[in-house]
């Protein structure tokens, strides 16, 4: 294909995509596949010399959705240019110098400062501009094509971090961020909605841009501000002290600027946020480097596009999209049967994606993809977690349907359905579930059987009948010994270990046995509250749910299990073979005069004089609670080394927090 008619197709699709991307708030394909088109078409325009007329390259974000009064921008918006690795961010950083170098030697009589960097993060969400007059909220746009956007006015209202008017009040300004949905806003709207948003970049623009202000104020909506892109009456020099303008002013800044004399300083700083960028509860797809001084930002100027004064460095994409071929049925050690899809393989965030979880069947039904298989869907991969389907690429139902199993594909029992998963109940003879049961039983955090795999459990299941946790207790050095890689000395030390187990703790016993919704710490608190397995096995519902963070579902999957007569025949056969579970010396008298009495601490980051569990222990000794997630109810926030998320949140709260290691020991010790 010649060069300009790849150009047409190139500008053709692009635009295609990106009507469905900024008018729609529906894309089709992912950013990463758009930015390789996308950066095709630059290139082959400068082979060529050559730009179509209506080339994405020359404008900025897409059309006007009708509905939206337009709001015509008091000074332009602009795109950011684009840098995806480090060579192609110290070509900006080089130009930047020349054009600096360039105005000094012009003017040297009023030359501009030494160049100094700000680094901040790239929120994905929907451009905002809001605009005050005489202190008072009077208008909010979308970016639209950078001159003129969709009125907002009403939606943005209904974000309560966004103040209706400020102390700031001669004359107007426009105050430019970014409207997002937190990660944990989206999660919690997408439990219980009918129609699952695929991700939160969708959920902000399809929010903001939705004509009933009552479905954005459904969507719990937030946004960070970063520049002042207009104002009658006030300049600034610096980007700190804009900044400070915004800040005292009671705009959402974002906590995380940084400041940098050093280009090569910038790099390393980047790779850091990259690295920790799944801690923070909002998303992020790079960050923006800024030159700090004004005057310099005027003499470096803009592209007709973007500024030359900053450039965005694109982290590693997160989401793709692929082709779901086929779906595949896993049984779990409970019986659950869970749907793993298999994909056209692809590359995302550096390793190739063959697989993910569909979770159960009610997911699949919720995220629309009953009729999918051989369609495109939308995947997303973050942060080493397990990749997942986000939804269809297109609403039609047009791909084939997801059929589910009626028997176990293990053991062809029947399956029968409880809420969104499937189950088997064939306990006594489904392999895979005796084998999970087995090996959960023995693993670290239960029983602690050395050297248990879960080929040990496949080996005794297929060689010697072994069915139940139980039955490990039975097994005989004779018996062993036959066993294909089993020795005298493998064999006897499997037994010496299974005996030491007899009297493992009441709380690794409970997690031991798979009670189902209940891990470790649940399983710690029960043994720490009954000090007694028979307490815990007749347990009441109405018992259980009073005591810390034990819900409803939890209660009545600790009473279900031991009413259910198989497991407790299964506990009672282990207390005849010796199994007693100890149960943890009383705890000592909690002291009430310490600085951390009564108090609600969350902890975070490294510790070095002791572990973040040994800190937890001698916090509660004092009588202290501790918790996992900062909230408005924490009391302090003790951040080690490398805190994240949760001390950034610590301070947007105004928590107290404690940073000095040796402060904290002293306050221990105290
Ligand atoms: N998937 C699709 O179909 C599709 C279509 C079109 C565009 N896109 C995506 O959109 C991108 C292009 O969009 P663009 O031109 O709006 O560029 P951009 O979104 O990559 O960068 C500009 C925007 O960054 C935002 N931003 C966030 N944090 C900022 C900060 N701290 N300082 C300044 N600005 C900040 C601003 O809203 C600004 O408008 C493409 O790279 C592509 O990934 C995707
Ligand atoms: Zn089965």
């Amino acid at each position: 294909m010649d060069a300009m008619h790849e150009m047409e197709e190139l500008v053709e699709q692009l635009n295609r995509y990106s009507y469905h991307y900024y008018t729609l708030d529906q894309p089709i394909v992912s950013d990463k596949e758009y930015d390789v088109l996308y950066d095709r078409l630059v290139k082959l325009e400068q082979e060529s010399g050559f730009v179509l007329p209506d080339s994405p390259t020359l404008r900025v974000g897409g059309e006007l959705l009708k509905g939206f009064l337009p709001h015509r921008h008091l000074a332009p918006l602009w795109s950011l240019d684009k840098a995806q690795n480090e060579e192609e961010l110290n070509t900006w950083s080089a130009r930047a110098l020349k054009l600096w170098t360039d105005y000094n030697t012009k003017n040297p009589e009023d030359p501009l400062p030494e160049l100094q960097y700000a680094l901040e993060l790239k929120f994905d969400g929907l451009t905002l501009n809001l605009t005050y007059t005489d202190g008072k909220l009077v208008q909010a746009a979308t970016r639209g094509n950078g001159t003129v956007g969709e009125g907002i006015l009403e939606q943005i209202k209904t974000i309560r971090s966004v103040p209706l008017s400020i102390p700031y009040k001669d004359g107007t300004i426009e105050v430019q961020g970014e409207g997002i949905m937190n990660l944990s806003a989206l999660e919690s709207y997408n439990k219980t909605a009918l129609e699952p948003l695929k991700n939160a970049r969708n959920g902000a623009a399809g929010a903001l841009r939705n004509l009933n202000p009552k479905v954005t104020a459904s969507r719990k909506l937030n946004a960070f501000f970063y520049n002042i892109g207009y104002s009658d009456a006030k300049t600034f020099s610096s980007h700190m002290e804009m900044m400070d303008f915004l800040r005292e002013n009671q705009f959402k800044v974002n906590p995380y600027v940084s400041y940098f004399d050093k280009f090569e300083d910038v790099m390393e700083q980047l790779h850091d946020i990259e690295k920790r960028r799944g801690e923070l509860d909002y998303l992020i797809d790079g960050a923006v480097v800024k030159i700090v001084d004004m005057r310099t930002r005027s003499a470096l100027g803009y592209t007709g596009k973007f500024p030359r004064w900053a450039v965005a460095y694109k982290f590693e994409a997160e989401e793709t999209t692929t082709v779901l071929e086929s779906v595949s049925w896993e049984v779990g050690r409970t019986g659950k049967i869970t749907p793993i899809a298999r994909l056209e393989a692809v590359e995302l965030a550096g390793v190739t994606v063959k697989n993910c979880t569909l979770n159960n069947v009610g997911d699949i039904e919720r995220k629309n993809l009953k009729f999918a298989l051989g369609s495109r869907v939308f995947i997303r991969r973050s942060n080493d977690v397990i990749p997942e389907i986000l939804g269809k690429v297109t609403e039609e139902n047009d791909g084939e349907e997801i059929i589910y199993p009626e028997k176990c594909p293990a053991c062809d029992f029947p399956l029968v359905q409880r809420g969104a998963h499937l189950f088997c109940d064939n306990r006594l003879s489904c392999k895979p579930q005796a084998i999970g049961r087995i090996t959960h039983f023995a693993s670290r955090d239960a029983m602690d059987i050395e050297t248990f795999s879960i080929k040990t459990a496949t080996q005794l299941y297929d060689e010697l009948n072994l069915r139940e946790p139980a039955e490990l207790y039975e097994l005989e050095q004779e018996s062993l010994v036959k066993l294909e890689r089993f020795g005298e000395r493998k064999a006897s030390n499997l037994l010496e270990a299974l005996e030491q187990s007899k009297t493992r703790d009441l709380a690794s016993f409970l997690f031991a046995l798979g009670i189902p919704n209940t891990g470790k710490s649940t399983t710690k608190m029960l043994a720490e509250h009954y000090r007694d397995l028979d307490k815990v096995m007749n347990a009441t519902a109405e018992e259980l749910v009073e005591l810390p963070d034990v819900g409803g579902i939890v209660a009545e999957s600790i009473v279900n299990f031991f009413n259910d007569p198989f497991m407790r025949a299964g506990v009672e056969k282990m207390r005849q073979l010796g199994v007693q579970p100890t149960v943890p010396a009383e705890p000592v008298a909690v002291k009430q005069d310490s600085y951390f009495s009564g108090k609600t601490v969350v902890l975070t980051g490294t510790l070095h004089q002791l572990t973040r569990d040994e800190a937890a222990e001698r916090l509660e000794a004092l009588g202290a609670k501790v918790t996992g997630s900062v909230s408005k109810k924490t009391d302090i926030v003790i951040a080690g080394e490398k805190a994240g998320s949760k001390l950034t949140k610590a301070r947007e709260l105004g928590i107290e927090v404690i940073e000095d290691e040796d402060e904290l020991i002293r306050l221990l010790n105290s």
